[in-house]
Order: C-alpha cells, then structure tokens, then sequence
C-alpha cells in the first residue's frame, strides 16, 4: 500500500469538514468534496461551514470541490455522508475509477433496504478498495474546535490500519488501529438507536437512574450482535462500542439524543423526521437493526421498541411497560438474549 499522504473527505456536512480539518493538522494535504455548491464556496473563500459548524472558522488549508473527479488521485478517502447514502456515493465514485486504495466508512449506521454493513456495500460496489472504519466518541464541534479524543481506526490489513491512524493523528485526534472492521461499526450503529431511547427516558422524566440502567442494558444489546457477528470483546467495550455509547447516551450535544428527547417529550417521530431537522441515524437504523439481529438470532429489545415507536406503533409509556414486564433473568444471561 503506498504511503498517505493527498487525502480526500467526501461529504460536506458537521462530520466531514471536522475530519478534513483533522486531516490538515495531521499534515495531509486535503481535498472535502461536498455536493453542496454553497459549502464549497464558503469553504474556498471564507473557510467555514457555517451551515454545518456554525461559529467554527479555520486556519487550515482544505481544497473544496464539487467535482468528485478531484478526488481521484487521492491516497485514501474518507466518506462521511448519511449512512444511508454510501452506496449512492459508492457508485458516483465507480464512474471515476476503481480506487485500490483505502476507503474509510465514517458514516454510523446500516444500510436499510439491504440490511448489510456499510462495509459489505463498499465491498459490492467498489472491490478493489481497503475497506477502513473510523469510529468512536467524537462531536463534530468538539472536533473541530480542537477538543480532545480517541477513536479506533479500523481495517482487516493491520499495517493498513496502522498507516491510516498515522495519516490521522492530531495533536488533540488520537486514532488507535484495529482490525476488527465489524466491530468497528456496530457500536456506531446501534448506539445511535439506543440514544434515542435515553434520550426519550430524559424527556419523559424518567430520571438518572432509568438512563444509567438503559444505557448498561443497551450495552448488553450492542455486546449481543457484535458478538454474533463475530466483532472482537475488545472493540465492543472500546471506543467505538462503549465510549461512543455512553456519549451519546449521556448528551444533548449528541443529535440522536436530541430527537429522543423530542420523543419522550411527546413530539412523534414522523412529524421529527418530515421536519427534516438535524441528521438522527438512529431513527434509521433501529428497524434494520431489529431485523439483523432476527437474522442471528438475537435478541434486541431496546432497539425493538425504538423502532415500534418511530414507526408509530407504540407509545413510550407501553414501550416502558413492555421492558420492564420482560421474563425476570440472571445478568449473566446477557450474552444470550
Ligand atoms: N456530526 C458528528 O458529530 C458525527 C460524528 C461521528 C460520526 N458522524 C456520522 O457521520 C455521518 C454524517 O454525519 P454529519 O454529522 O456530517 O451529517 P450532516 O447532516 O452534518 O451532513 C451530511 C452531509 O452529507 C451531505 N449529503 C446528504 N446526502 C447526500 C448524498 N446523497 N450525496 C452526497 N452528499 C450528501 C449533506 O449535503 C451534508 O453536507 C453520519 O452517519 C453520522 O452518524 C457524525
Ligand atoms: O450527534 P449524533 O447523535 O449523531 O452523534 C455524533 C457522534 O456519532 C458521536 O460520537
């Protein structure tokens, strides 16, 4: 593999400009695709993101495009578009060219008409690429404004994974490799599902306590399918499992939280979703999550009723009274539904 240096962002948004500033304070040189022509432009002439990262101005050098011919030369790229946009994306990058190089999936989530991981889209659509993940507890904002983090960086190829935490790590970014690319993205992708369900605990007063108990049973969740699905222990209580799980759980800085909160406060989530508000992941993976999880034969409850609940099916206090009257079981059950 050859050495990282021209790296390419594609996608426009909170997630995607952080990275490309991450990337320049790397000492990467930086191509953000963005398919808003009005980002590019106020990113190439007053470097900003105001509609993504208001209040956020940088000194960094990120060349903006919106011609996604300009990214082809690049050394690796990182696709930070909705999850369920990837394969869209994936295409538009097939016309160009094959891309044997690495490809690192930042977006959070599951593709729902397939019920596949981001991964296993990128494989479909793109075979010749090093399938990366980058995951784990880490706001836009906060990374923008140069806060510090820690993240695992995920890829089958172990120097590859190693090369790319290089090519990222920042004075306040702190990639740690893995290779444990499934791993990697069920923590992502279910923690957003399980933040609604905080968050809607957070709205309807539940209190502290109920929060913690969901956030610790979520986990349980989380633990269950990364299991079955052959992710490592190890991922599933790092960075990208647990870190990311209690952050997201636990703040309204976190958008999926939010959208919680706007649930359990009596808002319904058609009426959330059709405002066409701040990007909630969760909202969209919950159903799909439910059905992987049948698939394997694993138990998803939490994740259940956030689904029945977004789809309108179920209120919050049913939701309640379905997980609390669930069969009584020893904790070390866990692992087993
Ligand atoms: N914001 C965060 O703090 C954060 C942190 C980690 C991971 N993520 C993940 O990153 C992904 C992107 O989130 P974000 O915060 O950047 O969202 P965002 O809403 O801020 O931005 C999304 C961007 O994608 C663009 N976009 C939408 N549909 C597109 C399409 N079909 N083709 C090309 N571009 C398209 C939008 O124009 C926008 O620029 C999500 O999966 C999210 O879970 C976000
Ligand atoms: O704002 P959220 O809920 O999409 O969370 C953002 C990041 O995924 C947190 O790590």
């Amino acid at each position: 593999m050859r050495s990282i240096n021209k790296t390419a962002v594609l996608g426009g948004g909170a997630w995607g400009t952080a990275l490309a500033l991450t990337a320049a304070r790397a000492g990467r040189q930086v191509t953000l695709w963005a398919r808003d022509p009005n980002v590019v432009s106020e990113i190439r002439s007053r470097q900003h993101n105001p509609r993504y990262l208001p209040g956020i101005t940088f000194d960094e050098k990120i060349e903006a495009t919106s011609d996604l011919r300009d990214v082809g030369s690049a050394d690796a790229l990182l696709l930070v578009t909705p999850a369920q946009t990837t394969r869209e994306t994936l295409r538009a990058l097939a016309e160009i060219g094959s891309f044997a190089v690495p490809i690192v999936l930042c977006a959070k989530g599951i593709e729902q008409s397939s019920g596949k991981l981001l991964s296993q889209v990128l494989s479909e659509e793109l075979p010749d690429a090093i399938p990366a993940v980058l995951s784990g507890p880490s706001f836009a904002d906060d990374v923008a404004k140069g806060l510090p983090t820690a993240v695992t960086v995920a890829c089958e190829n172990s120097d590859a994974a190693e090369m790319l935490a290089i090519a990222m790590a920042a004075p306040s970014f702190r990639p740690y490799a893995s290779t444990d690319v499934t791993g990697a993205q069920i923590g992502g992708a279910l923690k957003n599902v399980l933040a609604i369900a905080c968050g809607a605990v957070v709205g309807r007063k539940l209190g502290a306590s109920a929060q913690a108990a969901l956030t610790a049973r979520g986990f349980a969740e989380l633990t269950r399918l990364g299991s079955a699905l052959g992710a490592q222990n190890e991922t599933l209580t790092g960075l990208s499992g647990l870190g990311d799980l209690v952050l997201t759980c636990s703040s309204t800085q976190s958008r999926n939280f939010r959208f919680g909160i706007e649930l359990g406060e009596g808002r319904k989530a058609a009426d959330l979703i059709a405002e066409g508000g701040k990007l909630a992941e969760g909202a969209h993976t919950a159903k799909v999550a439910v059905e992987l999880g049948r698939r394997h034969d694993v138990e998803l409850p939490i994740c259940e009723v956030v689904a029945a609940i977004i789809s309108g099916s179920l209120s919050i206090d049913k939701a309640l009274t379905t997980l609390m009257s669930r069969p009584l079981k020893h904790e070390a059950e866990s692992g087993r539904n």
